[in-house]
Formats: structure tokens, C-alpha cells, sequence
């Protein structure tokens, strides 16, 4: 069934006997045709076929400044004037030009600050095609035309125009059902009371509905990529069983690296991987727990300043979240379990590239209970990526300065083979000792980008915060 727009387009394929029309040949608003055509192409009766071609357009009409001179030159019966007095016949900025034209084409000589003309009735090529280009396409021009070309756009005679094409094209199917006559008749798109009661809907042609009609585009307003995945693990998490903790950006050297049992000569301490606030430049840091870490700090690493404790820097990552949760537990709430997770912005001194930003998103989660161990921390994780939906998952032994032992997953994508995701271990006892707690605290951090990255397939993680509205709109 054809809607009867449809015939009408079809029909003036029939009129004019062609199998190839541009629309501007067919008497339809624009919007109109295009919505039709993109239904017969639904149909396959039409293709349609869109090219953007370039078409030259005359922008200045005047004649050249040195098409003035000559014409001066005639109505005043001489064949020279002085370069001084071209004042008076021409714009400032002409003067150059038409010196530099009489040149370059060798109109008429000039001398001792005078322009000395042969033939006033000079013929000039440039102005004849100049006559010639307008309204033509790009991709029609000979060489020498194209010459002219540039040199007529930098003289701000000519401009160049995009224009779009776009030819309706029968298909095979569309040929053939243009052989049989197409018969417009009038159809009712909307029932109403008048044709009732009248009694015409008996005879009338009523417009059947095609639910398959291809529409145009809409797209809805939706959250960014990043935050999806943000509270998709968010979900997944709560459903775990997990409660949502949160921490300062701007953190001590303290809570980031000294609690969590990293000496104080660390590497990863340095400018060059940590930022570092300018002002201020120090913070506060609790002194009970303060004296506790000292304590450990110089039994194993023999190192510890407390002002290198207070330097204030951007926090490195989300465990600084999890262990200052630790903390903050009072005596009774030690001796129950906890399960937190923390999922914020941390940052990092790196060089932006494709697969690093000084400033992205990490997951930390603990889990402190009874008896837990290592391979309940294994069965948590595997849990955990599985309902992120990696499935196949693999774990390697790996060293962090806070955990002991500690571990790495690793997903396995098709086509990629195996990519580290997280990193995850048994907190050592060194630092739980001064916070006074004595289970086992099974901890993990993931990197968010790259979990971004895998799920919207992205080869560059600047993608992410680009904001192409193209690919926003199709993930
Ligand atoms: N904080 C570590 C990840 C980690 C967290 C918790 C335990 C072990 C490792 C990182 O940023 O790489």
C-alpha cells in the first residue's frame, strides 16, 4: 500500500519518463520529499543518493581596477596616467591590485612611476572566464579554468559554495511498478464526525496505517557513558551487600600513603606521579593515629617525618576512602563486619595520551569480617566482574605496598586476549595494627576508563570526555 505522497513522488517519475530525478526537479516542499522518499526507500522502490558539490559564486560584480584605468584612460582620450594619480580613480586597496595585475598579465607597461597602456581595448582572459565560472561546479572545471580560480578567489571576486545534491533514484522494483499508471485519488487521514453521519467513509479511500514507516531520528536526552557505568557498578555493589563511603579530593600524604603503610621515600610519592597543592600546602592530620603510624613506619622502613605526612595533594586513589572509613570506626563497630565501597575521582601527574588522563575514576571496596580470606576475596571478584559482564576472569599474584597477599585480575576479551582490571589483596597487618583493628580486611581497587573503555569500545580514553555528539547519541 502506498501512502498517497508516495504515489505523487512515483508519479512524477512517470510524467517525466525518468528513472533518476534531482529533488529539485520534483514541485514538493523540500522536508516533504525527502520524508517520502525515505519511506519508498523503506520500500525499496527508491535509493537515495546525497553529494555535496562545490559551485563557484561570483561575489564581486565590478569590473577589475584595471579595467577602470583602461576605461578612464579612453573617456579622457589618453594611453597613460601616473601611478600618484590613480588616486582619484580608484579605492586604496584597488591601487595594488591593479598595479600588481598589469604586471602579472602584462596589460600595459609601467615606467618612471607612469602606467603606459598599448591597446586601451586589451582582451583579458581572467575576465572572461571570470563570465564563465559563475554557477559552475568544482568538479566540472578544466585546469586552466582552476588556475583562474584561485587566483579570482584571492582577488575577492569570486567565493566557493557548498552545495548539497541529491538524486532520487528508482530501484529495479520502483521501475516496474511505474509501468502500470498510478491513480492519485483522495484519501482521509482522519475520520471525523462529518463523515460519518454523512455517510462518505462508506466510498472513501481511508488511509491505512504503516507502523513501519521509517521516521526521522529522534534521540531522548540520556546520562553520559561515564555516568552510567558509574551507577551501574554503584547497582551491582548496593546489591552486594556494600555501603557507599566517600573522602576529600584534596588529601593528606597522610590518610593517601602513611596509613596505608607506604615509606615515605616512596617513588610513586614524587611530583612527577602526585600532585601537590601550592596553597595551602598543609593539612591536618590526627595526632593519636598519627604517633601510631609513626611507630610502624620506623620499625619497618626507618623513615618518617611528620610534615611530609601533612602535605596536602590531590588524592592518588579511591583506598584512601576505604582506609579512612577504617578509621573512623568506634571500639563497637570493630567488632562487626563491614563491607564499604567508594567510587570517586582521584589523580595523577600524567602525560595525557590515549590511554591516560591526570584526572579519572577508581572503585575501592573492602570487605572486614571473620575469617575471610584469599579466595573469598577471588569469589568476590568473581562475582563482582561477572554481573559487570566479564565472564571469563583470571587472577595473578601482584605486589601493592598496602596488601599482602595481593593479586590482579585480569578479563579476557575477545579479539584483545587478557587485560589487567584490578588490583586487590589482604590488607597487611602492619597497617591495620594502628588502627586497632584485628580481622582480616580484604580490600580491591578498579580503574574506571578502562572499564569504560571496554564496555563502549573505545581505543582512545580522551573519547570519553569528548562530547562528539554523534557517538553520544549512539551509546
Ligand atoms: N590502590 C591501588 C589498587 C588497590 C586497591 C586496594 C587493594 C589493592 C590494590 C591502585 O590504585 O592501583
Amino acid at each position: 500500500m502506498l501512502h498517497i505522497d508516495e504515489k505523487r513522488l512515483l508519479k512524477v517519475f512517470q510524467d517525466k519518463g525518468k528513472e533518476i530525478l534531482d529533488i529539485n526537479e520534483v514541485q514538493l516542499p523540500k522536508e516533504k520529499i525527502m520524508r517520502v522518499s525515505l519511506w519508498l526507500k523503506g520500500k525499496n522502490l527508491l535509493d537515495i543518493e546525497e553529494k555535496k558539490r562545490e559551485k563557484v559564486k561570483v561575489v564581486n560584480k565590478k569590473p577589475f581596477p584595471e579595467r577602470k584605468i583602461a576605461n578612464y584612460l579612453k573617456e579622457i582620450g589618453k594611453n597613460e596616467i601616473e601611478i600618484k594619480e590613480l588616486k582619484n580613480i580608484l579605492d586604496k586597496e584597488e591601487i595594488n591590485a591593479a598595479l600588481g595585475a598589469i604586471k602579472r598579465k602584462g596589460i600595459a607597461k609601467v615606467e618612471k612611476g607612469k602606467i603606459i597602456f598599448d591597446n586601451l581595448d586589451y582582451y583579458d582572459e581572467e575576465e572572461e572566464i571570470l563570465k564563465r565560472l559563475e554557477g559552475k561546479y568544482l568538479d566540472e572545471l578544466s585546469e586552466e579554468e582552476k588556475k583562474y580560480l584561485n587566483i579570482l578567489k584571492k582577488r575577492g571576486y569570486l567565493d566557493i559554495d557548498e552545495e548539497k545534491e541529491i538524486k532520487l533514484k528508482l530501484t529495479e522494483k520502483g521501475k516496474e511498478l511505474i509501468k502500470e499508471p498510478i491513480v492519485i485519488e483522495e484519501e482521509i487521514n482522519q475520520l471525523n464526525r462529518e463523515i460519518i453521519i454523512s455517510g462518505k467513509w462508506r466510498k472513501a479511500k481511508i488511509r491505512e496505517y504503516d507502523i513501519k514507516a521509517p521516521t526521522k531520528e529522534i534521540y531522548p536526552a540520556k546520562l553520559h557513558p561515564l555516568t552510567r557505568i558509574i551507577r551501574e557498578v554503584k547497582e551491582i555493589l548496593l546489591s552486594m551487600g556494600f555501603k557507599e563511603v566517600k573522602s576529600p579530593l584534596v588529601e593528606t600524604e597522610f590518610w593517601n600513603f602513611d596509613v596505608l603503610f607506604e615509606p615515605q621515600d616512596h617513588p610513586a610519592r614524587e611530583m612527577h606521579d602526585t600532585f601537590f597543592l601550592k596553597y595551602p600546602c598543609k593539612g591536618e592530620v590526627p595526632k593519636d593515629l598519627l604517633e601510631r603510624v609513626k611507630e610502624v613506619h620506623l620499625k619497618y622502613w626507618r623513615i618518617f617525618d611528620k610534615s611530609v605526612s601533612e602535605r596536602l595533594i590531590l588524592r592518588t586513589h579511591t583506598t584512601a576512602a576505604t582506609i579512612r572509613y577504617l578509621a573512623s570506626l568506634e571500639e563497637d563497630e570493630k567488632v562487626k563486619p563491614h563491607k564499604v565501597f567508594c567510587i570517586d575521582r582521584v589523580f595523577r601527574n600524567e602525560a595525557i595520551d590515549y590511554k591516560h588522563l591526570p584526572e579519572f575514576y577508581q572503585c575501592d571496596g573492602i570487605i572486614m569480617a571473620d575469617n575471610v580470606n584469599f579466595n573469598n576475596l577471588i569469589g568476590v571478584l568473581r562475582e563482582f566482574l561477572k554481573r559487570l559482564g566479564f565472564e571469563k576472569v583470571r587472577f595473578r599474584p601482584a605486589y601493592f605496598p598496602f596488601t599482602e597477599p595481593s593479586l590482579e585480575a585480569e578479563i579476557y576479551l575477545e579479539n584483545k586476549g587478557w587485560l589487567e582490571i584490578l588490583g586487590a589483596g589482604i590488607f597487611r597487618p602492619e597497617l591495620l595494627e594502628p588502627l586497632g583493628i584485628k580481622k582480616p580486611v580484604l580490600a580491591w581497587g578498579i580503574g574506571f576508563s578502562r572499564l569504560a573503555m571496554l564496555k563502549y569500545g573505545l581505543t582512545d580514553i580522551r573519547d570519553l570526555h569528548k562530547n562528539d555528539l554523534n557517538w553520544l547519541r549512539r551509546v
